[in-house]
């Protein structure tokens, strides 16, 4: 492994990041350990130290270490049993070095004996036909003569040989004498001084020795491989290190069996517990490119799922970081959203979305932006378009325009605060709201940014002027518009969207597509392509996250049908043109959650005199007129809501005397008569009704809410 160290005296800015990066503990999301960061390019600066993060030494360092250390004990274990299976397990061990102890105590000697005997054999037989040659009749005198001499030099060879035979039989059993006590004596050493230090135990502890002796003994098998524990992959040490590291780019072909990665950091395990982290960089000329579409190949070297594997980009070329979870991540339950603890929301400031890997805050400016979530049927596309559509909620300046093609539930909870929407999935519904964004917003918002002396609007702008507000259009599933309409209207459906897209961004219209099956016909490619945030959540097919995210990404390893069923609400986010797609899980809020949020929305748009004209109450919207018969009838309307029965419907019917003075309590003069005059009454409501154990005469509210048709055009 090699390590780049830094020379104290040349300060180099792009390795401190690194640096404090890895000494920086994650942030919202995970639990978070406070990370001396500033003491960092500091406190080393021989720049010799080990490069180890200071959160490794927290207290909750501590408990993240020893809780990957319990768990690794529980695998090493399962490691052992499933080892005692195999020519490696310990019994197997023993016996062979059992095997081998014997096979050294009977040495080689036979081999020497066996020879001797074989020679024995020979000599005899030599003997047995020389001696059959001499013994033979009528052979000459000389002949016989030089065959007893050859008969008599066989007989001298095969007594030599014999004798050699029995003193090699007697040197092997000497020799195997010797060593049989040289390997029995420390045994017996051993036992004797165990029992006799110990008693029973001592003996049970020197046989154990004498095991254990044995079984180093039988380490190699026979084919002479050694147990390697370092060669278990990731998936079964959950220890990720640096030769590991260098294996597992080798194995899935990204590097050659000769090169090597040049090691940023250490192997880390995160602040949290959680995962391992490496960032390196390649050999020197090989594109990232290559590491990231091999993500299959590196996750099997690993021996995790690919969902555990994360490679980002790193700030160059060449530049990876590595995070390689303990577990699926994303699988838990989800943390609360961050819109639950705030007030009101800007939305020309960047808006949360959701967690990435490390745990981290991923944060998007909406200003001059629009988007496009994709994704299977309860993928989690509606929870991750409601993390913008409550953030704009909570901003009371903003509009909302609303619709769903699949006419669902997801944007029912915002109809009391959307300036329009459609529920139903109605084309012609979609037009008309399509055709007020085209014909009245974006010539008022051009209108206000050129009084401004500008082309578009801006926070600035906003600041000062109230009329320069943001505006969310949210269009979910436009292919069942495109369904449902006539091809004339469908064409303009999508001549209209393209142009709010276009000439919105810049006026402050921020387009939201969603879609549940992304090809060509859900959101059509000329539109599609300016949609720049993407959000690919779980799809059936890599051509389908390509749809989302752009062509290539599945094949450079950003491929959304490698998330799993289980992983819900998790995408691959693009936060912007050239943005590197990282996998984020959007903030879920749940449906009471967003009914809280949306009552909050609801207030602080009250509040601020910005709830759509129908949301508003007639009272309301009568004092709104500034005219003062106006005013009379909305006391008299709120008089009959502060009279309303157990049910909480307003009352009825009230006596006059009783509207009067509540006119009056409102510091408004007005007589019988005058009342009398504005709320005509037929001559059956004249007539008198018992009111607290009396006849009165009084007005019923049915009356008020029809001079209030009549006169102002509001209400039902
Ligand atoms: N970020 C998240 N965290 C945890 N669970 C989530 C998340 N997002 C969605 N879910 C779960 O997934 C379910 C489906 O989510 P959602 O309705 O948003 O999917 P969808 O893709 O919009 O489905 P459809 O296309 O059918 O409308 C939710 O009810 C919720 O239980």
């Amino acid at each position: 492994m090699s390590i780049e160290a830094t020379a104290s005296s040349a300060p180099d800015p792009e390795w401190e990041r690194l640096v404090n990066e890895y000494h920086s503990a994650p942030t919202a999301g995970a639990e978070t350990v406070p990370a001396p960061r500033a003491a960092v390019a500091t406190s080393d600066p021989m720049g010799d130290t080990p490069l180890v993060p200071a959160w490794t030494r927290t207290g909750q360092g501590w408990k993240a270490r020893t809780g990957a250390g319990r768990v690794n004990s529980v695998r090493r274990f399962r490691r052992w049993v499933r080892r005692q299976a195999t020519e490696h397990g310990h019994s197997a061990q023993t016996f062979r070095g059992l095997r081998r102890t014997f096979l050294w105590v009977q040495g080689t000697e036979g081999v020497q004996i066996a020879i001797a005997r074989r020679e024995v054999q020979q000599a005899q037989h030599d003997y047995k036909d020389a001696k059959w040659g001499h013994d033979k009749r009528l052979v000459p005198g000389k002949e016989k003569d030089k065959r007893r001499s050859e008969m008599e030099k066989s007989f001298a060879a095969s007594t030599t040989a014999l004798s050699k035979y029995k003193s090699a039989k007697k040197d092997a059993r000497v020799r195997r004498a010797v060593r049989g006590a040289v390997a029995l004596s420390p045994v017996a050493a051993a036992e004797g001084a165990g029992l006799y230090l110990m008693g029973g135990s001592g003996g049970l502890l020197a046989t154990g020795a004498t095991l254990v002796s044995l079984a180093l003994l039988g380490r190699r098998t026979d084919g002479g491989e050694l147990y390697a524990d370092h060669d278990a992959k990731f998936g079964d040490t959950l220890k990720l290190t640096d030769s590991m590291l260098n294996q597992v780019y080798r194995d899935a072909k990204v590097i050659g069996g000769d090169d090597v990665l040049e090691l940023l950091t250490p192997c880390t395990l995160t602040a949290d517990g959680k995962a391992w982290e490496v960032a390196f960089d390649l050999p020197s000329g090989m594109p990232a490119k290559k590491a990231l579409a091999a993500k299959t190949g590196v996750a099997s070297a690993l021996g995790v799922a690919v969902q555990q594997l994360n490679q980002a980009l790193g700030d160059r070329e060449g530049r990876i970081r590595l995070r390689v979870s303990l577990n699926l991540p994303f699988t838990g339950k989800p943390t609360p959203g961050p819109l639950l603890s705030v007030d009101h929301v800007d939305l020309w400031q960047p808006i949360p979305m959701g967690i990435n890997l490390r745990g981290q805050e991923v944060s998007t400016s909406w200003v001059e932006r629009s988007g496009l979530f994709g994704g299977e049927p309860g993928a989690g596309k509606s929870a991750a378009a409601n993390d913008l559509l409550i953030a704009a909620a909570l901003d009371p300046s903003v509009s909302l325009y609303l619709c769903d093609g699949k006419a669902g539930a997801d944007i029912t909870p915002f109809e009391q605060i959307a300036a329009m929407y459609d529920t139903d999935g109605d084309p012609e519904r979609l037009l008309e709201i399509l055709d007020h964004i085209w014909t009245v917003e974006i010539p008022r918002r051009r209108a206000l940014a050129k009084e401004h002396g500008s082309r578009k609007l801006t926070a600035a702008m906003a600041a000062k002027d109230p009329r320069a507000n943001l505006a969310v259009l949210l269009v979910d599933e436009w292919s069942s518009y495109g369904a449902a309409a006539e091809r004339k209207v469908r064409e303009e459906l999508e001549r209209l969207l393209r142009l709010i897209v276009q000439q919105g961004r810049a006026l402050g219209i921020i387009t939201l597509a969603a879609t549940q099956k992304p090809d060509s016909d859900s959101v059509p490619t000329g539109i599609r392509d300016i949609l720049s945030i993407r959000w690919a959540m779980r799809c059936l097919t890599p051509q389908a996250s390509d749809t989302i995210l752009g062509q290539g990404y599945a094949a450079a390893g950003h491929n959304a049908q490698d998330i799993l069923k289980s992983q819900r609400g998790v995408g691959i986010y693009m936060d912007g043109e050239g943005a590197e797609p990282e996998l984020t899980r959007g903030h879920y809020y749940d449906d009471d959650e967003v009914a809280l949020l949306l009552d909050r929305a609801y207030e602080l748009r009250a509040k601020a005199g910005t709830l759509p004209a129908g949301a508003r109450s007639l009272a309301d919207q009568l004092r709104d007129l500034g005219d003062d018969q106006a005013h009379v009838l909305a006391v008299l309307l709120d008089t009959f809501a502060a009279h309303a029965d157990d049910e909480g419907e307003p009352a009825e019917w009230l006596p006059g005397s009783v509207l009067v003075d509540a006119l009056a309590a409102a510091g408004l003069d007005v007589s019988a008569d005058s009342l009398g005059r504005l709320v005509v009454r037929t001559d059956e409501e004249k007539g008198k009704r018992v009111w607290e154990g009396s006849r009165a005469v009084g007005y019923p509210r049915s009356r008020v809410l029809v001079t209030v048709r009549d006169r102002f055009k509001l209400g039902e």
